[in-house]
């Protein structure tokens, strides 16, 4: 889709000649002959594209100095990038190459940008009279599709016109989406994707990541071959078994991988031809969905045990082999049981992080921070009660004893005591510990059996009460008034995802603890009012820390995620959280600000990876917050020549 193969860009159009590359021109000499010249140096070094473009500028000079003198073949173009499918981002110029023309170049999604093309980009590159006479800036663009989008009622309608944009014109969706993040985040990520998931089979239009099935077992990497991109830098990968909240969702997952990887781009930066969606399909056990005639999937029971071991397997042999060591492959919406083993398993051979249990730990424990302050209680001084001890629970349960553990110089497990987890049999305590799944029994502390979220607040009296259940409506009325009785300012925390699984909603909160609560959720709420008085919640979303993470993995070429640099994360995000904020009660800043707030993530995240010996580039750049800005992905428009 956006190769540069030799022939298209050699191809004979009048768009080739005279391009200024960097720090050289491309001349075309006729039909199949390129000259390539050294000008003065331009190289934007760090530029969007960051570490990629670093070294592609290197082999950029490397193969001009041999060429300098020369005239050279057509194969210049895969000389010049030292492979046959460079993309359009990584060259390191402000200007774009055609590799398409006229009506296909309209059809590129990442090359498109409908009206906005110039009258002379229309006539270079054969695009007269496809398009109406007007030109129309990005920013028009902008205005127009935020107003077209803002007249559709129905959530699923907007998620549906952003796909189409997506697959129409990549830059203004990004452009659109990094303007309006606070009004569309809700549109492309929970709570509207949790519907569109539930729907993908009716809504799917185009491929947007990969599919790799059972059916593909022993052939992964060919498959992994047929995806247009090869300098991919993160994966998201689901198995479609734990969707947000909302169950087995089986190949209809997709959706997820899709809308974390279009924030990955939109909040940390990444570009998104270096970002890849993949869907594991081993089946469903959603008897509806395998009933259902627009279901997209095998039609098949989930395959378990080694069946399943062997093709995960496959598959991370094949993205090591592929993409390299730095690949980062993000864990998406795994059921536990999966989600640990594979962290585990993965975690010493591959760079791997797992969103739900490492990212909502990490955004959760930076909102305990913040909360730090506005409690005037430290985080080790708190007590925490979970209603739910999967993998998001025990994930920030285990972060959380981490951070006690350093601020009181105390053994780990000794932290781990201030923490209470509930499940669907009660509080986990030591005479459930036989029965306990492996990564439930370090919460398995001395007390008596407790039955029931509302008995077990009452008998433990917690000031943090984290609901990471997956089910809806669990904090009644009865369990908030328990907490406000005993709080004068409880934290109430609703992770669960999307809006119709959190455990409360803001109103029930703030009118519940009569407006004392301090809340957030993980779906957003609007602002509410209560005698009089306007609350507004933050949200406790894992979008907080993994764009940022993964950036800051990125650009200082780390090769394994390490607990330290998910608090470096959580330190990073607090740190962003002004007295302004505060004031409004409010535990994490705006997501206005997500991109400044994303590049304070990486730096800290790779300041650690340094700090820790886990990093590869080198040397390391001097203002880490600087190299971060500057190398990430830009949605305006290019210029082409
Ligand atoms: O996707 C989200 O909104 C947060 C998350 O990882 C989940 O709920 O599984
Ligand atoms: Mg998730």
């Amino acid at each position: 889709m956006i190769s540069l193969h030799r022939a298209n860009f050699l191809s004979n159009k009048p768009s080739v000649s005279g391009r200024s590359f960097g720090s050289t021109q491309l001349q075309r000499r006729g039909p199949s002959v390129v000259r390539v010249a050294v000008g003065p140096s331009k190289g934007r070094s760090g530029d969007e594209n960051g570490i990629v473009l670093t070294e592609e500028i290197k082999e950029v000079s490397s193969v001009i100095d041999l060429n300098e003198k020369s005239t050279v073949s057509t194969g210049g173009v895969e000389d010049v990038y030292g492979e046959d499918t460079a993309t359009e981002d990584q060259l390191v110029t402000p200007w774009a190459l055609s590799v398409a023309s006229g009506y296909s170049l309209l059809r590129d999604p990442r090359h498109n940008k409908g009206l906005a093309f110039t009258e002379k980009e229309r006539d270079a590159h054969y695009l007269q009279g496809l398009l109406p006479p007007a030109v129309v800036p990005q920013q028009l663009q902008v205005k127009k599709m935020i107003h077209n989008i803002r007249q559709y009622q129905v959530p699923l309608q907007k998620y549906m016109a952003m796909m189409d944009l997506q697959e129409r014109n990549e830059r203004l969706f990004y452009r659109l989406l990094i303007d309006n993040v606070e009004e569309l985040l809700p549109v492309v990520y929970t709570p509207t994707v949790g519907e569109a998931c539930q729907k993908y089979g009716s809504i799917f239009r185009q491929p947007q990541g990969l599919f790799i099935s059972l059916k593909e077992k022993g052939k992964v990497l060919e498959v992994l071959k047929n995806w247009p991109e090869r300098h991919i830098q993160v994966i998201v990968v689901t198995d479609g078994e734990r969707i947000l909240g909302l169950g087995d969702l089986g190949c209809q997952g997709m959706g997820i991988p899709v809308g974390k990887l279009a924030l990955y781009t939109a909040l940390g930066g990444i570009r998104p031809s270096a970002c890849l969606p993949v869907t594991i399909d081993v089946g469903t056990n959603n008897e509806a969905l395998l009933k259902d005639d627009f279901y997209i999937g095998l039609r098949q029971k989930r395959a378990t045990g080694q069946e399943y071991a062997e093709l995960m397997d496959e598959f991370m042999a094949a993205v090591k082999q592929i993409y390299g060591e730095k690949v980062l492959v993000q864990f998406e919406d795994f059921a536990n049981h999966n989600a640990f083993d594979l962290l585990s398993k993965y975690g010493s051979t591959h760079l791997v992080f797992n969103d739900d249990i490492q990212g909502t730990a990490s955004v959760v424990l930076s909102g305990l921070l913040s909360a730090q302050k506005l409690v005037g209680k430290k985080v080790a001084d708190q007590t925490y009660l979970f209603l739910g001890a999967g993998e998001a629970g025990t994930g920030i349960a285990e972060l959380i004893a981490l951070e006690i553990s350093k601020q009181t110089n105390t053994p780990l497990e000794e932290a781990r005591k201030k923490i209470w987890l509930v499940d669907s049999k009660g509080l986990i305590v030591n005479s459930r510990k036989e029965s306990l799944q492996h990564f439930k029994k370090p919460w398995a502390h001395e007390h008596e059996p407790v039955n029931g979220l509302l008995n077990a607040v009452k008998a433990l009296k917690p000031t943090v009460l984290i609901g990471s259940s997956g089910v809806g409506r669990t904090f009644t009325k009865d369990v908030i008034e328990a907490m406000a009785t005993f709080n004068e300012r409880p934290v109430i925390l609703s992770l669960s995802n999307p809006t119709s699984q959190s455990e409360c909603t803001a109103e029930e909160a703030y009118t519940w603890s009569k407006g004392r609560a301090i809340f957030a959720s993980g779906s957003p709420f609007d602002p509410i009012e209560y005698e009089g008085k306007t609350f507004t919640s933050g949200q406790a979303n894992n979008a907080y820390i993994f764009p940022g993470f993964g950036l800051g993995l990125i650009i200082s070429g780390a090769i394994r995620v390490h607990d330290d640099m998910l608090l470096a994360a959580s330190e990073a995000l607090a740190a962003q959280v002004t007295e302004e904020h505060f004031a409004k009660g409010l535990l994490y800043p705006p997501f206005k600000n997500i991109r400044k707030i994303s590049a304070h993530i990486a730096a800290s995240v790779a300041a650690k990876a340094y700090e820790l010996g886990l990093a590869t580039r080198m040397p390391q750049p001097e203002n880490l917050m600087k190299y971060a800005e500057s190398c990430m992905y830009s949605p305006a428009y290019r210029s082409y020549r």
